[in-house]
């Protein structure tokens, strides 16, 4: 019994120490004074002795380097002293001369509640080391910005070139978001882009701006991934930054040297083609027309030859300046090359509007250019293609506007000339007009054509509408959409409405005189006149030097004024609706309608557009349209006249749907004053 305990006892003793053998740590027992105890082969290996019975008795001082062994012996007594586990990790020269790194852990031996020394295992870990100072040498030798982020976007690792970057110590980076240091706006934008990557866990890349305090800055290029945790969520964000401002630099000079012009600082040719590329794309959506236009200065060879060629580029430079004064920033001047510029007039509401541009590059040719001290004239030549109207590909706009400054060149230069004759015609019609309108009011060419306003019911004249006549010098008499736009962008409107007043105004005091019924008379008003403050006390001056009644007067409005919907635009209205004038809705229908605006503003009439009346009879939406604007003003309490009635029919059943008012054709075209007199009777 007892023997098979004791044979019991001797192979569990077997079998720890086979077990401790085996063992690739080194593992021992030592006593209070660091005398070994008792040790396994690993440590005999360590300490050059053939077996671990060596060891007993011994201390380190026997077998490793005095100091080494004074800092075991102190880990020993520290280890005793403490109830955790004391770790260190030590460099150590092995019997067989080999410098290792070993990890060694060392706790209280306890036995029977007395610490009766320390028992300890270590291990060599020079490989781990080893590839822990690769890892670090890589990092803090590389070219790049290496940051590790938290999920709180708390820096918990920067290396040395990150610091440069901001040239601050890495200790005030860690810790810290880059809102809260450096902060700024690209700091905050790239704090988004961290977060972005812990909540999808996908890669990302941008660039950083950043601007250091002393006025350098900088732009890096970073790549941000996620360190996922083994059940592949993020729980950390890497991000590595490479400094690409020189790359930048690089391609900005590149890209300005393939792009721009080295003279005038213009862009060039492929840039300008770019831009009309972009514009044509743009223009698609919008549906903006736009123009191109070809410039060539006259005779700028033998100027360039009398002058020579460094006052030659001089001069070119001097036009480069002057033409971009005559565009608006988001037109493209470019230089083409030699003494020839294009110009990409942008976005146009109409596409004569292209006619101002180019006049103003005439004009700007008009003074001299002053080089090295010397006055020199210059004129240009103009040629433009139009967007759409003349083609939809860029080739063909360079072709079409080269070929018509080919044509104005051909015509004596210092002029433009459009591609499509047409415009060219309406370009100088148009130029005409606003020439002579200028004076067509001293000259007293203006007149005023009344179209009676009848009453449906009783098909009786209740009133009129004053339109505007231009009788030219030349017996022709010109009609108001071919000068009213003009006039209101050249802001002659403003002289031209109060003429307009002034004359209505009289004729109404006239009309009324002795007649018990009121007869009214309707004036047309523009925006701009509107846009001019003095609208209201214009008209209240007017009214009081006429001697006419409020009643007598209705002022006619576009929707489009309401839309614009100013403050300013309001008290106007109000101010005179409270003098007692009708404020009516001219082109009813045919704006943006915001029926809100109906209660908001003063209006008393709505007038029905000639476009809905026209088909009343023969297209029944067209008639639904008619009905519902006849019952709303009805509805709204509010007076309803129909446009542009040109038969019976129409009449008949318009007055069926209760509309109580017409004007148009089939009572009478506007007529000069004396055959209105005469049909009013
Ligand atoms: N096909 C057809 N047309 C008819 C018929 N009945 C009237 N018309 C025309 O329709 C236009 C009505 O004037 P509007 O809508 O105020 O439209 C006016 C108004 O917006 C503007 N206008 C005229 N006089 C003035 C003015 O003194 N000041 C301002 N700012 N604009 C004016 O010019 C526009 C055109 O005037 P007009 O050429 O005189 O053209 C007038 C008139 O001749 C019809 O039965 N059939």
């Amino acid at each position: 019994m007892l023997d098979s305990a004791q044979e019991k006892i001797t192979a569990r003793e077997k079998y720890l120490r086979t077990l401790l053998d085996n063992f690739p740590f080194m593992v021992w027992l030592k006593d209070t004074k660091s005398r070994l105890l008792a040790a396994n082969t690993e440590y005999a290996r360590v300490a050059g002795v053939s077996s671990p019975h060596e060891l007993e008795g011994k201390t380190d001082f026997d077998f490793f380097d005095p100091e080494l062994a004074k800092e075991y012996v102190e880990g020993d007594r520290q280890a005793m002293e403490s109830e955790l586990p004391v770790g260190t990790v030590n460099r150590l020269r092995t019997a067989d001369g080999k410098d290792i790194w070993i990890e060694s852990y060392k706790s209280r031996l306890v036995i029977d509640g007395n610490i009766e020394g320390t028992l300890g295992y270590a291990r060599d870990v020079t490989d781990a080391i080893r590839r822990e100072r690769e890892y670090h040498s890589l990092i803090e030798n590389s070219p790049n910005l290496i940051v590790r982020f938290d999920t709180a976007c708390r820096r918990t690792f920067v290396n040395q070139k990150t610091a440069n970057l901001y040239g601050v110590a890495e200790d005030v980076l860690l810790g810290k978001t880059p809102s809260e240091f450096p902060g700024g706006d690209s700091a905050y934008g790239y704090e988004q882009v961290v977060k972005e990557v812990f909540k999808s866990g996908r890669s990302a890349a941008m660039d950083l701006h950043w601007h250091a305090p002393d006025g350098n800055s900088r732009i890096i290029h970073i790549w941000l991934a996620a360190e996922l945790d083994a059940s592949g969520l993020p729980i950390a964000v890497i991000g590595m930054g490479q400094d690409v401002t020189e790359t930048y630099e690089y391609q900005e000079r590149i890209h300005h040297l393939a792009y721009f012009d080295t003279l005038t600082k213009l862009p060039n040719r492929a840039l300008l083609i770019d831009r009309v590329e972009q514009t044509i794309a743009e223009a698609e959506r919008h549906a903006y027309p736009f123009g191109l236009i070809m410039l060539d200065l006259d005779r700028f060879k033998e100027i360039n030859d009398t002058l020579g060629h460094t006052l030659g580029d001089v001069l070119l430079c001097e036009v480069a300046s002057r033409l971009e004064k005559c565009v608006r920033p988001y037109d493209t001047v470019a230089r083409l090359g030699g003494d020839e510029f294009g110009i990409l007039v942008s976005e146009m509401r109409v596409p004569e509007n292209i006619t101002r541009v180019a006049d103003k590059v005439l004009q700007a040719f008009d003074q001299p250019f002053v080089v090295d001290g010397h006055d020199v004239f210059v004129t240009a030549s103009l040629g433009i293609a139009a967007y759409p109207s003349d083609s939809q590909a860029v080739d063909d706009l360079l072709k079409y506007a080269d070929s018509a400054l080919f044509h104005a060149k051909h015509l004596g230069r210092n002029n433009f000339q459009f591609y499509s004759a047409d415009l060219t015609i309406k370009a100088a019609e148009r130029r005409e007009v606003e020439t002579n309108l200028r004076f067509a009011l001293k000259k007293e060419e203006f007149l005023l054509h009344y179209q009676p306003l009848v009453d449906l019911a009783t098909r009786e004249i209740i009133g009129a509408e004053a339109l505007l006549r231009w009788q030219h010098e030349s017996g022709k008499l010109i009609m108001p959409d071919k000068f009213i736009g003009i006039a209101e962008e050249t802001g002659l409107i403003i002289p031209i409405g109060e003429w307009v007043m002034r004359s209505a105004c009289q004729v109404a005091v006239a009309l009324n005189r002795g007649r018990p019924r009121p007869v009214t008379v309707a004036v047309n008003l523009s925006t701009r006149q509107f846009l001019h403050n003095d609208l209201v006390s214009s008209i209240q001056a007017i009214l009081a030097e006429t001697g006419c009644h409020t009643d007598w007067i209705k002022l006619e409005i576009t929707e489009s004024l309401l839309l614009e919907n100013t403050d300013n635009i309001q008290r106007m209205l109000q101010s005179l609706s409270a003098m007692g004038l009708c404020i009516s809705i001219d082109d009813f229908g045919t704006g943006y309608s915001a029926l809100s605006y109906l209660h908001r503003f003063p209006v008393r009439e709505l007038k029905i557009d000639r476009s809905f009346t026209s088909d009343i009879t023969d297209n029944a939406e067209r008639a639904l349209i008619v009905q519902a604007i006849v019952s709303l003003a009805r509805n709204l309490n509010k007076n309803v006249v129909a446009e542009g009635v040109e038969t019976l029919e129409q009449a008949d059943y318009l007055h069926k749907m209760g509309c109580p008012q017409a004007q148009g054709y089939l009572f009478s075209k506007p007529l000069p004053l004396e055959q209105f007199l005469a049909l009013l009777g």
